[in-house]
């Protein structure tokens, strides 16, 4: 039964509850950045990466800039062990990279976790057990002080093993279901295990503070995180960390208000992925500091490239519609978005803005590898006149007087809706061709002559009913003779009212393409042509819009 009365509120708010963070307006200074993709993500797919796939990740991880990444969970399989091995065996950990293990507060798992990074040069051992009442009363059935204790004996025996292992180890800890958790407690666990581990400003220890799984509105977790910040012991000697997961969509604002409560360290994957519904995405994170002018110190430059590697080594999609990375996240298929973004791309290059400022696009998408081309204006039945001239511009080079380009629009989404399909601009063109250049059902020109005595004449041969005919005219100028040669011929009576033409490229052989538009009646009526003769292009539109009169 759907019943919302078997539901109540879990959170704890702190003891005193403090909002400095509100008055900061935005994450100007990037924090560390730990991928936990390796752990927290690879527990959340159906099959985990392998070892190779583990290693290419690693190394993805890398190249995009994190300095900190959680690589296991050693204790949990012998890929994830062997995976220190191999990176510590054959020295595949860059000297200012730093690997975490996380480790749960048990004897046997922690000696474990320390064989798996025996040798390296430095690593962080991540120390966790849950803290919440839900668990504490359920799974462990012990007391706050027994919990408390559970925590304070991992904490000795991680400094212990540290000392004999040697190497350069770090501690974090996290009171993991945190937010089930009563505030002042978690703080008290954290600051007990600060007690056994003493950390100095010069080697500073992690408290890890997750939403584990996601309870209350992200106002909530920053108010706890600033009490934390507040209350914290060994302040200047911690770094001050939040892992947020996404069970009520906010893992975003939560990371932000986070960091502005005073977090300096966030948790968090690519793309998203993590347990149930993930962890918090570090591309949004970061490319939402980017977006407002801030260094995020994470390179996305070719985020698409880094979603195809992600997809194939976690066999997961990411969603088209994920924050920056997802496929259709610069795609514009409705009118007016795309009347407005063709707009704004002409005005930029015009102008040549330094700073991005285009209507419906918060970032450059060539900043993250894509492409204009093909990623921004997309055409099906909500699109309009704007982007439907933009495809035929940008790929074709073929401008449309309005009211033409006004007509294609409709033809367009006509097609689009009756097929119930997307358009490419292949097909686009196909439509343009069919309507405007090879239209001649009643009537064509198939040659014609001039001949210049004071005012121009032509001599046209028409091809009609399997005919061809022979007539004449003259005019002012060229295309004015056959319009005449043509009213005259066939009895009818319009105005040229528009004729433009321009070069399909840059160079003398180019093609070039010309609109006319013809008014009889009342009613306009469009051609165009396409020829490396302009007037043979120009002929070529006007007998395909006189073919569009209801005259014959
Ligand atoms: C929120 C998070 O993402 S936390 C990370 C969770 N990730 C994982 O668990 C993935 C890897 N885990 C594993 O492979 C396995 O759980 C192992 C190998 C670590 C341990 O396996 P097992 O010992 O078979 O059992 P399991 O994990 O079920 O352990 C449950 C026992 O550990 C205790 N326990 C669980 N977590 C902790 C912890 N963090 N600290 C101390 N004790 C813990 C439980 O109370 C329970 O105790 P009981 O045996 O007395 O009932
Ligand atoms: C172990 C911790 C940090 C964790 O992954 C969580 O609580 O979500
Ligand atoms: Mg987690």
């Amino acid at each position: 039964m759907f019943n919302y009365q078997k539901y109540e509120k879990k959170y704890y708010l702190p003891p005193t509850l403090s909002y400095d963070w509100v008055k900061k307006e935005t994450v100007e200074k990037a924090p560390i950045w730990c991928s936990v993709d390796l752990r927290d993500g690879n527990q959340a797919l159906p099959i985990p990466m392998n070892l190779e796939e583990k290693l290419e990740m690693f190394q993805l991880l890398v190249d995009i800039g994190f300095k900190e990444i959680e690589v296991a969970f050693p204790a949990a399989s012998d890929t994830e062990f062997n995976l220190l091995r191999t990176l510590i065996d054959n020295n595949m950990i860059p000297d200012d990279v730093t690997i975490m293990v996380i480790t749960q507060a048990r004897e046997h798992i922690i000696r474990r976790t320390f064989e798996a990074i025996q040798g390296a040069p430095k690593a962080i051992v991540h120390l966790y057990n849950s803290t919440s009442e839900a668990q504490r009363r359920q799974v462990f059935k012990k007391t706050k002080e027994e919990i408390k204790q559970i925590a304070v004996d991992g904490a000795i025996l991680v400094k212990e093993l540290a000392e004999e292992t040697g190497g350069d180890i770090y501690f974090q800890y996290s009171p993991e279901s945190f937010p089930g958790t009563e505030v002042e407690y978690a703080l008290d666990i954290c600051n007990s295990v600060l007690d056994i581990w003493k950390p100095i400003p010069e080697h500073k220890a992690i408290i890890n503070i997750p939403t584990t799984v996601e309870n209350a509105m992200p106002h909530i977790y920053a108010s706890q995180i600033e009490y934390i910040h507040k209350n914290l012991s060994y302040r200047e000697a911690v770094t001050l960390s939040i892992h947020p997961h996404n069970d009520r969509g906010c893992g975003v604002s939560d990371a932000e208000f986070g960091v502005l409560a005073g977090a300096e360290r966030v948790e968090g994957t690519l793309f998203g992925i993590g347990e149930r519904t993930g962890n918090v995405d570090l591309i949004t994170l970061a490319m939402n500091m980017y977006s407002q002018g801030y260094d995020p110190e994470l390179n996305f430059s070719n985020l698409d490239a880094i979603r195809k590697k992600y997809e194939g080594l976690t066999r997961t999609t990411v969603h088209e519609r994920q924050p920056y990375s997802g496929d259709l996240v610069f795609t514009a298929f409705s009118g007016s978005h795309q009347d407005a973004i063709s707009k704004g791309m002409k005005y930029r290059r015009e102008n040549k803005l330094e700073k991005w400022d285009v209507p419906y696009i918060p970032v450059d998408p060539a900043d993250l590898g894509r492409n204009y081309q093909t990623d921004v204006i997309r055409i099906n039945s909500q699109s309009g006149k704007g982007g439907i001239g933009y495809i035929l511009e940008s790929n074709y080079g073929i401008k449309l007087p309005y009211k033409m380009n006004e007509e294609m629009g409709y033809l367009t989404k006509k097609v689009s809706d009756e097929t119930n399909k997307e358009l490419s601009a292949e097909e686009i063109y196909l439509v343009f061709i069919d309507h405007y250049v090879d239209y001649y059902p009643s009537f064509q020109v198939v040659d014609y002559q001039f001949n210049k005595n004071g005012e121009q004449k032509v001599t046209l041969t028409l091809l009609k009913d399997n005919q061809q005919i022979e007539i004449h005219g003259k005019g002012t100028g060229s295309l004015d003779a056959v319009s005449n040669a043509l009213q005259e011929y066939f009895g009818i009576d319009y105005n040229l009212e528009v004729y433009e033409q321009h070069s399909l490229g840059k160079s003398s052989l180019a093609e070039a393409s010309a609109q006319i538009g013809i008014s009889h009646q009342g009613r306009m009526y469009w051609g165009a042509g396409i020829n490396q003769d302009i007037m043979k292009a120009s002929v070529q539109a006007l007998v395909a819009a006189v073919n569009k009169l209801e005259v014959f």
